[in-house]
């Protein structure tokens, strides 16, 4: 807590001076923002409007007759037209410049007369210190508050003893006269004595007294000349003091101040900017507090610290006004800073009666971010267990890391936002871990996910029914392999479910990322299935809804997680229960505050996260990211970043670099394929009857049995699966081998576990 010694001298205009420098120096860590390059010079162009004058039609020597009807036809048209001069004469920028600058001198002597007789009131009464006080608590500096109030008991108590003195001043002047009068006479009689002994004249003896009475006589004399011209101009000279005063101060409304002044437009951010901004927001009981205050609000600021392209700064809020009512006015308090209304963000950090504003360089956000790490550094790997995916850039100009494993995640957005292409950014930084298998169902259909072909084990693109039922059956199949693993591990008796050792180890573990782009479209699919079950819809039969809310509920301990990008969210196409079940929740720009609700939960929106207020077309790719994954300030709930933009053909050049590094993958584009495929059966189903079987002879058989899923089968495809269940290949005279008993023995271990497993 700042603790400020008060000086003896003048304290109060030492503890001014400190709280302004305090607010203009370390509050500014002595940056100024130069945003002067961003603000263009503004000139508002004014056509000076053409008077239409009337104009008779006559001839020199031509006296025209004219008919009443048209004499009042011409009356009107004179009228009409000097109508028109007249409110061209008002409105013209000339008149309402000169209208202004009356208004603005008068104002100033007002509003100076209103300053001096508050520094009048102030310095009677113990006002200012109260009002220090109020100040030095609002800022929470309690021990500044107590000076204050020790300050404000001293002072009293001083003013009681100069008031008892006044009581008593009457008697004591009375007295103090006659001592003076007769000591004064007294002595003007002893110096006239000496005179007259001196002079030998007796008549000196009253010189002084004479003397004395002369110099009055002439003081009578001059004041009574001066006293005309001062009664005439001495309320001049005093009104001349007040305009003065009020000059200083600028105290006159914004509107009488000229155009340079009234405009803040793209100013730098001070801490006058900031707290008049607040005063103006139109919260009485706000404004009134800081007119109230000292130090004209400054002690409501904490510092205004540069922040990426613009600059952060705390004000805590007087008592009696909400964050709430701030919030609500963001549009103002914008445009208050001279900003527009995207440019401002506010939060409510932890701090009590606190609003944290973020105020943008103006025009700054316009400005293209770099591209992405993943573009740029060809080198890059992956640990989805341990690392974070580079996504983007905060606000603060600070690069932004999402951790991914084990989270859910949901996006959402309008049409043509961004929302495939930074999904995508994710997907492809998950895809450098090796470990990761991607399963991937595009709803839109038009080649933004065909770079995955080779990469992910499951690939469907369409926009169809058919594709809706395909992505369905891709997440019941997880559904299934969800089960799978509940069976194994309890098999395996595992306290801590899936460690990341686990997972990186043991394929049967391994993190399986199922991302559904345009999900929208599943959950308004009409299509039902045989037993009529419907693949839409929200209801608790509905196929595609249940298997998402299944994955939702047990996929992250099973380390089976969703990724799901959404447009237009609604009711019907992003139901509660599964926007709910996202871990993290990413929003570009929503048509309104209530999609906001819904893409990123009320407790971000309330919070002052507003993707509704992001810039539909202008704000591509930045999205406002609610819940956990990124990392956010004590009490923020939410975080606005902006995405570095991987185009398509940039994507398809780092899928290519991915692909040449990991293993080979077959893509499928139906679950049913994935279902039927067994590899273990099918290894042993090519074995020889014989003890060994070279695994040459092994690849070669399998890729003829089913050459969609074997057909790009290396040695170590083979290897991961025996290995996974202790039937590893050897060497027998010199040449790799696979073991027919050991393999027979896997499967039958593989058939007990299962029976042995509880599959509900
Ligand atoms: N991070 C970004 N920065 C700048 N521009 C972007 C960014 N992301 C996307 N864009 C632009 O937006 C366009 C649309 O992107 P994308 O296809 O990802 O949007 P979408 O929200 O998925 O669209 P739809 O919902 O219609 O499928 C891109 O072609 C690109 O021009």
């Amino acid at each position: 807590m700042n603790h400020h010694p008060i000086g003896d001298n003048d304290p109060e205009r030492e503890l001014f001076a400190r709280l302004e420098a305090q607010l203009n120096s370390s509050a500014m860590g002595g940056e100024i923002l130069d945003l002067g390059k961003a603000r263009a010079a503004r000139t508002t162009p004014h056509d000076l409007v053409q008077d239409s004058v009337y104009q008779p039609t006559t001839t020199p020597g031509h006296v025209p007759t004219v008919s009443p009807r048209r004499l009042s036809e011409g009356r009107a048209a004179w009228v009409r037209s000097s109508g028109r001069a007249v409110r061209t004469a008002v409105t013209h920028d000339h008149t309402r410049k000169a209208a202004r600058l009356v208004a603005r001198h008068g104002l100033f002597t007002l509003y100076g007369g209103g300053i001096v007789a508050r520094r009048a009131w102030e310095g009677r009464t113990a006002s200012r210190y109260e009002r220090m006080m109020r100040t030095a608590e609002a800022a929470g500096q309690h021990d500044v508050a107590m000076e204050w109030e020790m300050r404000a008991a001293a002072f009293r108590s001083a003013r009681h003893q100069r008031r008892m003195d006044l009581v008593m001043a009457p008697q004591r002047l009375a007295k103090s006269a006659v001592a003076g009068t007769l000591a004064g006479s007294g002595f003007l009689l002893l110096l006239g004595i000496a005179l007259a002994i001196a002079e030998h004249n007796i008549a000196e003896v009253v010189a002084p007294t004479m003397t004395l009475i002369e110099v009055v006589r002439w003081i009578v004399v001059v004041a009574s000349i001066v006293w005309g011209p001062l009664v005439a101009f001495g309320p001049w000279f005093a009104m001349l003091g007040l305009w003065n005063v009020g000059r200083k101060r600028g105290a006159a409304p914004a509107w009488a101040m000229p155009a340079n002044q009234r405009s803040t437009d793209g100013e730098p951010i001070t801490p006058s900017i900031v707290v008049t901004s607040l005063r103006d927001l139109g919260i009485a009981p706000l404004r009134t507090a800081i007119r109230d205050m000292g130090d004209a609000g400054a002690g409501m600021l904490g510092p205004i610290r540069i922040a990426g392209c613009g600059v952060e700064v705390d004000a805590t809020l007087p008592s009696g006004v909400s964050t709430e009512e701030v919030l609500k006015r963001r549009r103002k308090l914008a445009e208050n800073l001279g900003r527009h209304e995207h440019e401002v963000f506010l939060t409510i950090p932890q701090a009590a009666r606190t609003v944290r504003m973020w105020i943008a360089d103006s025009g700054a956000l316009d400005e293209p971010i770099g591209p992405s790490a993943l573009v740029t550094d060809p080198e890059m790997v992956a640990d989805l267990h341990g690392g974070r995916a580079p996504w983007g850039q905060d606000l603060r100009g600070d690069l932004v890391l999402l951790s991914l494993w084990q989270r859910h995640l949901l996006i959402t957005g309008l049409s043509n936002q961004g929302k495939t292409a930074s999904l995508r950014a994710l997907a492809l930084w998950a895809a450098m871990d090796p470990s990761v298998e991607l399963r991937i169902g595009d709803l839109k259909g038009v080649g933004d996910w065909a770079m995955f072909q080779g990469l992910a084990t499951l690939l469907i693109q369409g926009p169809t029914d058919e594709d809706v039922i395909a992505i369905t059956e891709m997440l019941e199949e997880l559904v299934a392999e969800m089960e799978r693993r509940i069976a194994l591990l309890k098999a395996s008796g595992a306290t801590d479910g899936i460690t990341p050792e686990m997972s990186r180890k043991d394929p049967r573990f391994r993190p399986i990322i199922a991302v559904v782009d345009e999900a929208q479209a599943a959950f308004m699919c009409p299509a039902k299935g045989e037993d009529g079950r419907p693949y839409g819809g929200t209801k608790a039969t509905s196929r595609y809804f249940m298997a998402v809310r299944k994955i939702h509920n047990q996929g992250r301990a099973l380390n089976i997680t969703l990724w799901e990008g959404t447009q237009d969210p609604t009711n019907e196409n992003l139901p509660k229960l599964v926007r709910e079940g996202a871990h993290i929740r990413a929003s570009l720009v929503v048509g309104t505050e209530e999609q906001a609700r819904m893409a990123i939960g009320d407790k971000a929106v309330d919070g002052g996260a507003a993707p509704h207020k992001l810039r539909q077309g202008l704000d591509k790719g930045t999205v406002v990211v609610a819940g956990d994954g990124v990392k956010l300030a004590p009490g923020q709930a939410a975080t606005t970043i902006r995405t570095n933009f991987i185009a398509g053909q940039d994507a398809t050049a780092i899928a290519d670099r991915i692909k040449s590094r990991r293993e080979t993958v077959t893509t499928l584009t139906a679950v049913q394929d994935t279902v039927q495929v067994d590899p273990l059966a099918d290894i042993a189903a090519v074995l020889d009857e014989g003890p060994r079987t070279r695994t040459q002879v092994v690849l070669l058989r399998l890729a003829q049995h089913n050459p969609g899923v074997y057909g790009q089968w290396a040695f170590p495809d083979l290897k991961q699966v025996l290995e996974a269940c202790g039937a590893a290949p050897h060497k027998s005279d010199g040449q790799m081998v696979i073991a027919r008993a050991k393999v027979l023995e896997a499967l039958a271990q593989r058939t007990t576990d299962t029976a042995n497993g509880d599959f509900e």
